[in-house]
Order: C-alpha cells, then sequence, then structure tokens
C-alpha cells in the first residue's frame, strides 16, 4: 500500500521475478507488468484493480495483493486491506509520507494491520533515508524500527547494511537483474566506520525493542546486559516479529526497486515479522471450529467465464464444485472451478485451505463484501457457539455482526454525469454493463433521473469516471457519450419550520386518508439520514408497518432537496399530530409524510453543502507563487506551506467544483513538475454570494 506512483507495482514486478514466478523483468514504464493486467492500467502506468498474486519464498507461501494508490480507487485499497494479514507501506524515499501514504495508513489502523515500511527509490536524487524515516514518525505517529541503513543515497546508492545481523549487502553493479548481490559480516579491518555506526544503531534497536516487549527485555537485561553484541541475531528477529504484530512499531527497510536493489531482503522480512495467518487470531474463527469461513473482497466479470469472485479463506478448506452458504445473501451456490489467482492468468487447483487467497468461477450471487461458510446449519451453529459465548461474557453482541466479516463502508459519490447509449436500442446493453461495473466495484452508482428519464453515472472522482467510461468501450463494446462532470452538491436548512397536509383519495371502493403535522429543524450534528422523532400522542399507537411507510417517505423527500434537487441532511423531522383513516395503504401514509415535508423544506431557510476537498500540492520553489496565486482564485484556503527537501508543499482546502480539470492547469502551470492529491475532507455550507451564483447558474441552464 502507498501513495500513488510510490513504486507498488515496480516493487511487486521484482518480487515476482526473484521469487520465479516471472522470467523477466516487467516495467511500468514499458507497459508489460504482470500485475497491472487491465489494459488502460497499461497505458496509464497507475494500478486501478488491485490484481492477486500467489507465490513462494524460501518454503513459505505469500499470497499478495498490489493495491491502487490513486485515491479515486481508495475503496478499491479498504477492501483489500481489510482481507490482508499484513502489508508493506511503499514509500517514495525523496518524498516521506505523502497525502495518500496517510489515508491508507489510516484505513490500514482501522482493521489493525501489522506492517513494515519499504523506503523505495533510494536511487533518485532527492533520497533521504533520514528525512523518510522522521516523516513516518512524525506524520504517521509511527515508531521505525531501523531494521537496515543505506550504502550511499542517491546516485552512490549501492547496497544496504542488515543493522541486525551487521551484514553488508551489496548489489553487483554488472548485474542487470540484481540477482547477484553478496552478504558480507562487517569487519573491524576493513569497515571500521561503518562498522562502528552499525553497532550503535544496533544498540538503540535493541533498547528500543526492549522498551517496547516485555519478554525481551527480560532476555536482553538478564543475559546480555553487559554486552548487546553478543545477543543473537533470532532473538531480535523474534521480539521484532512480536512487536510488530502488536503494531507498537513498524519495521523499517529500504531499497530501490527500479535498480533491483533491496528486494530481496524484503521478501526475507515479510517473512520473518509480518503475521501467518494463525498469527492473526481473529475472533470470529472460534465460533466456526474448524468450518469454512470466507470474505468475499472482489467479484471481476470475465466474459467466457462469467462473474469471478476472489475469496479470502479465514478457516476451513474449499474446494471445486463445492456449494456453499452466502450468509449476506441467504443463498446457497455452487463453487464450479477454483483457481489460484495469478495476475491475469489463473491455475486450476482442487481445493484450498485456510490462510489463502482463492479465484472462484461459478458464484453468481455472491458480491463484494459477503460472508461465505459451508451451509446454512454450519451457521447456525457457529451463530449457537457465540451466543453461548456472548452469555458467559455478559456480552449482548450483536448476533449478525459477529457472524459477518464486517464488510467496507462505502464512501458517498462526489461527482455525477449523465451517460448516454450510443442508440436507444443499446439501452438495454449498457444497463447490463453498469451492472457488472457494479458488482465489481460498489463506489459506483448509478441512478435514473426521474424527470429525463437518463442514466446518471455517479463516480468518486474524474479519473474513476474517466476510467468506466473506458471500461464500458472496451470491454462491452459500446461507445457512450458523457455528459458534463457534475459536482454532488448536498442540502440542508438553516431554521425550523412546521407544515401539514392531508392525503384524500378513494381508489375503487377504498378510501385513503391521512393527516400529517411535522417539524423539520436542522441539526447540530451531521447525518445523512433524517433524525425521525414522533410525538408522545403520535408514538403511542403506531404500527411498526404504519411507521416503516413514514419513515420511507421522509427519506425519499430527504433524497431530493428543493434548491438543486439533491439529498437533503442534518434535519431532524418530528411528527407532531397524525391521523390514518382504517383502510388506508402504507404507500399512501409514505406519499403524505413525503408531500408535507417537502413543503416544510420549500418554506425553510435553505443552505447548499458543497464538498470540500483537502488539497496538497507538491511544487518546486520557482512555481509556488503562481500555485499559491492560481489557488486564491479557485476559494482555496491554504493552512500549511510545508518544505520537502527541494519542494514546498501546500496543504489546504478547496472546494471539489473549483478544481475540476486541475490536472492539467497544474501541468500548465508548473510545466508539469508539480503532483497534487486530492481527497474529501468534508461537506461544507456556500457562501450567499457563491450560493446565489449557482442557483442562477442552474436554472439558466435548466
Ligand atoms: N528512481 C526510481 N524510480 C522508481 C523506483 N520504483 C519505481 N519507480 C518509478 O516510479 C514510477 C511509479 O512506479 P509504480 O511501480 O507504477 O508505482 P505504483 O506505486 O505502483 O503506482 P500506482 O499503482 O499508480 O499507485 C514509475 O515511473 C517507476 O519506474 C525506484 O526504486 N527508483
Amino acid at each position: 500500500m502507498a501513495h500513488i506512483d510510490a513504486g507498488k507495482t515496480t516493487t511487486t514486478e521484482r518480487i515476482l521475478y526473484y521469487s520465479g514466478y516471472t522470467r523477466s523483468l516487467g516495467d511500468v514504464d514499458d507497459g508489460d507488468t504482470v500485475t497491472d493486467f487491465m489494459a488502460q492500467e497499461r497505458e496509464r502506468g497507475i494500478t486501478i484493480q488491485s490484481a492477486a498474486v500467489t507465490f513462494d519464498w524460501k518454503g513459505y507461501r505469500i499470497n499478495l495483493i498490489d493495491t491502487p494508490g490513486h485515491v479515486d480507487f481508495t475503496l478499491e485499497v479498504e477492501r483489500c486491506l481489510r482481507v490482508l494479514d499484513g502489508a508493506v507501506a511503499v514509500f517514495d524515499a525523496s518524498a516521506g509520507v505523502e497525502a495518500q501514504t496517510l489515508t491508507v495508513w489510516r484505513q490500514a489502523d482501522k482493521h489493525k494491520i501489522p506492517r513494515i515500511c519499504f523506503l523505495n527509490k533510494m536511487d533518485k536524487i532527492g533520497a533521504s533515508f533520514n528525512y523518510a524515516v522522521e516523516s513516518i514518525r512524525e506524520k504517521l505517529k509511527a515508531k521505525p524500527l531501523l531494521l537496515q541503513l543505506p550504502i550511499g543515497e542517491g546516485k552512490t546508492f549501492k547496497g544496504v547494511v542488515d543493522v541486525v545481523s551487521k551484514e553488508k549487502l551489496l548489489w553487483n553493479p554488472n548485474s542487470d537483474d540484481g540477482k547477484d548481490f553478496e552478504r558480507k559480516p562487517l569487519l573491524e579491518m576493513s569497515d571500521p566506520e561503518l562498522l562502528k555506526e552499525i553497532t550503535e544503531a544496533r544498540n538503540a534497536l535493541i533498547e528500543q525493542v526492549a522498551d517496547l516487549d516485555d519478554e525481551f527485555a527480560d532476555l536482553v537485561l538478564g543475559e546480555f546486559s553487559e554486552n548487546f553484541d553478543l545477543l543473537p541475531a533470532e532473538k531480535l528477529q523474534t521480539a521484532v516479529h512480536r512487536v510488530t504484530l502488536a503494531q507498537t512499531a513498524v519495521p523499517v527497510l529500504c531499497g530501490s526497486a527500479l535498480k533491483n536493489k533491496g528486494v530481496q531482503p524484503l521478501l526475507d522480512a515479510i517473512t520473518m515479522y509480518l503475521p501467518s495467518p494463525e498469527e492473526r487470531n481473529y475472533e470470529f474463527l472460534q465460533w466456526y471450529k474448524g468450518d469454512l469461513c470466507a470474505l468475499a473482497f472482489k467479484v471481476l466479470h470475465d466474459k467466457q467465464r462469467g462473474p469471478l469472485v476472489f475469496l479470502r479463506i479465514y478457516s476451513g478448506m474449499i474446494k471445486r464444485q463445492l456449494a456453499i452458504h452466502n450468509i449476506n445473501g441467504n443463498c446457497t451456490e455452487r463453487i464450479s472451478r477454483l483457481l489460484l489467482p495469478f495476475a491475469d492468468q489463473h491455475v486450476e487447483i482442487p481445493s484450498l485451505t485456510a490462510g489463502n487467497i482463492a479465484l472462484t468461477v461459478g458464484l453468481k450471487h455472491t458480491a463484494t463484501g459477503d460472508t461465505i461458510v459451508s451451509s446454512k446449519s454450519s451457521a447456525l451453529a457457529a451463530c449457537r457457539r457465540a451466543e453461548r459465548e456472548g452469555e458467559k461474557k455478559h456480552r449482548q453482541n450483536d448476533e449478525a455482526e459477529r457472524l459477518l466479516l464486517a464488510g467496507v463502508e462505502i464512501p458517498e459519490p462526489v461527482f455525477f454525469c449523465t451517460i448516454e447509449p450510443p442508440s436507444v436500442a443499446k439501452q438495454p446493453d449498457l444497463d447490463h454493463a453498469l451492472k457488472c461495473l457494479q458488482r465489481e466495484d460498489p463506489s459506483l452508482k448509478v441512478k435514473l433521473d426521474p424527470d429525463s428519464g437518463q442514466t446518471i453515472l455517479c463516480g468518486m472522482g474524474e479519473l474513476h469516471i474517466e476510467i468506466i467510461h473506458d471500461r464500458i468501450k472496451r470491454e462491452y463494446g459500446l461507445e457512450t457519450y458523457l455528459g458534463p462532470l457534475q459536482v454532488a452538491y448536498r442540502e440542508t436548512i438553516l431554521n425550523s419550520v412546521r407544515a401539514t397536509d392531508t392525503l384524500d383519495r378513494t381508489l375503487g371502493d377504498r378510501r385513503h386518508l391521512v393527516t400529517v403535522e411535522l417539524e423539520a429543524k436542522s441539526l447540530e450534528t451531521s447525518s445523512l439520514l433524517p433524525v425521525i422523532e414522533y410525538a408522545a400522542s403520535v408514538a403511542q399507537d403506531l404500527s411498526q408497518a404504519s411507521r416503516e411507510a413514514i419513515e420511507n417517505g421522509l427519506h425519499s423527500a430527504c433524497l431530493q432537496g428543493p434548491l438543486l434537487g439533491s439529498p437533503v441532511q442534518d434535519v431532524a423531522i418530528t411528527l407532531h399530530s397524525l391521523a390514518i383513516h382504517p383502510g388506508t395503504s402504507t404507500a399512501m401514509i409514505s406519499a403524505c409524510v413525503s408531500r408535507c415535508l417537502q413543503k416544510a423544506l420549500k418554506k425553510a431557510d435553505k443552505q447548499i453543502l458543497e464538498p470540500l476537498m483537502n488539497l496538497e500540492v507538491t511544487v518546486t520553489r520557482d512555481y509556488l507563487s503562481p500555485v499559491l496565486a492560481d489557488l486564491a482564485q479557485r476559494r482555496g484556503n491554504i493552512q500549511e506551506i510545508q518544505t520537502r527537501q527541494d519542494n514546498k508543499v501546500v496543504i489546504g482546502f478547496v472546494p471539489l467544483a473549483e478544481i475540476m480539470g486541475y490536472s492539467t492547469v497544474l501541468r500548465t502551470l508548473t510545466s508539469g513538475s508539480a503532483t497534487f492529491a486530492l481527497e474529501l475532507s468534508n461537506y461544507q455550507a456556500m457562501n450567499p454570494q457563491d450560493q446565489s451564483t449557482l442557483l442562477s447558474q442552474r436554472s439558466g441552464s435548466s
């Protein structure tokens, strides 16, 4: 995991080469890497879908997932992190911690994933080991354990010193694939200076680990207190492994994937310090007692084979021709074939056990985030065990929560645009393509505009929508037309308003009569859904069906606000009175409260909320002024300007509406030398002037 362009794909390629899976070295810049297999990825040089690859290293089996770094694919990253036992965070050693690194780091924190850091690009001009380590300490608030130190930096980078074993690892400059390197103990005779430096680094490391691990502290203070040099490397490694698992510190290694240096020791570190599946102690596993339990974390549509579902197996075994039960979908279906994922080539296998990632063919109803078990009765047995345990511990856990592996929250899309098929006859084909793409990518939303009947595509960013458009063309052969990209605004109200409404309709011989009085007011806290309250007199004899009908009606009224037709948020609604004539259908109750709320919202003082983005621009000093001047014109609010090596890093907020197409603008402003990262911060109220400009633009254009 990493910020965009830190070198994850290049590192993965090296890993696959050294582990013997590939015979030649792929290159991102030449577009021939194994994991970036989608056509767009090869052309754009970025990782869109994280491919899962299985390989072996010195007797260990490793399932590797290369995640995308671009912020538009944050959800994809989180879905993959969710199923990992450990992660390697890759950094550009000349930039240290970048904006997206922070995001993925937080995601890994959320899922409690032990990790190690790999400071890549040590060969790059401006690379600085100390700078990058410092930024890990400061920005990620993590404790770095320096297991290696570089030999040279930038152009002079030649290899690394293993602090744990006090060995020098030098890569043969004449080897063009980095396979040839020598590992030599540091000796007083040949490397007195370096040996002194490394001994100090090793002692510091030992003290640091002893501070974090009591068992190690006892060992060090007892047997080896006089001389740390006598402490065997394996003892230190075992303690670093425990500390990594406890996530109280992170091992740091360095290298240059592009120049083929440092990747083999990284592989050793992965097997040595990251947890094996058994070491993760997933709490829910005890309920399954070795029965199958797996999580579907990715779905791909394959033209020939139909939906391919990636499963992380937590316990039990998966076999081909096995019937499985999907807890979320409450359905049973059969796996027809089982494959071991090797990027876009898949090897057929008869069975796969816990800890592995399986690619299954034949599951037609399983979607991303679903929990898979062997049968309904196995799920029930697990549930009973969980209940018994819960009673013992006097805990009131939600039964479903314990059995379903938590999925991943899907963020609300911030952009939308219309999409049209080349001809009306092709609309069903477009609908099919969008349905398949949505099953793969839950952050893509598709809606139908109730007024125009047009299909609307909602996504996480410009690149996201562009790529979906591209995929529809390439994978489904449909040339679609996109309308202009629009920002997804929200609305709210600023005061408290009351409204009443009556719906009286006779359909056939049945009279439907509802009268409602409600109050809508602004809510202090942020909430996407309206907070609904009932006056005591209303709550008294309200049936469950009527309550659901009311809530449906209120929710649907909040979907289209009075100003722009955008969702209304941060409102509290109180039902003061409600009279329902016997025999009135629930649909009529919904319709009446919905209309009444719309009336109230129309009367209220209204406010548009716009998405505000966190922006981080990295720019050389010479171009700082034009970048700042441009941001000022975009209603940008600069919080801080940091110095990162020779660059300036501008950190601030800017409304999404002002930053569309920014990559082209920034390229022109800085002759292509600057980079930027954008991420949704929150929704903020527009000022009255900007709001009225937007409203008049909209009414002029509609
Ligand atoms: N100098 C130098 N460049 C590197 C190194 N590793 C990768 N690069 C270059 O950095 C760029 C990005 O590399 P990728 O491997 O695609 O990075 P990534 O993190 O997978 O990128 P995304 O998947 O798009 O987030 C490419 O131009 C690589 O050639 C390195 O060790 N040194």
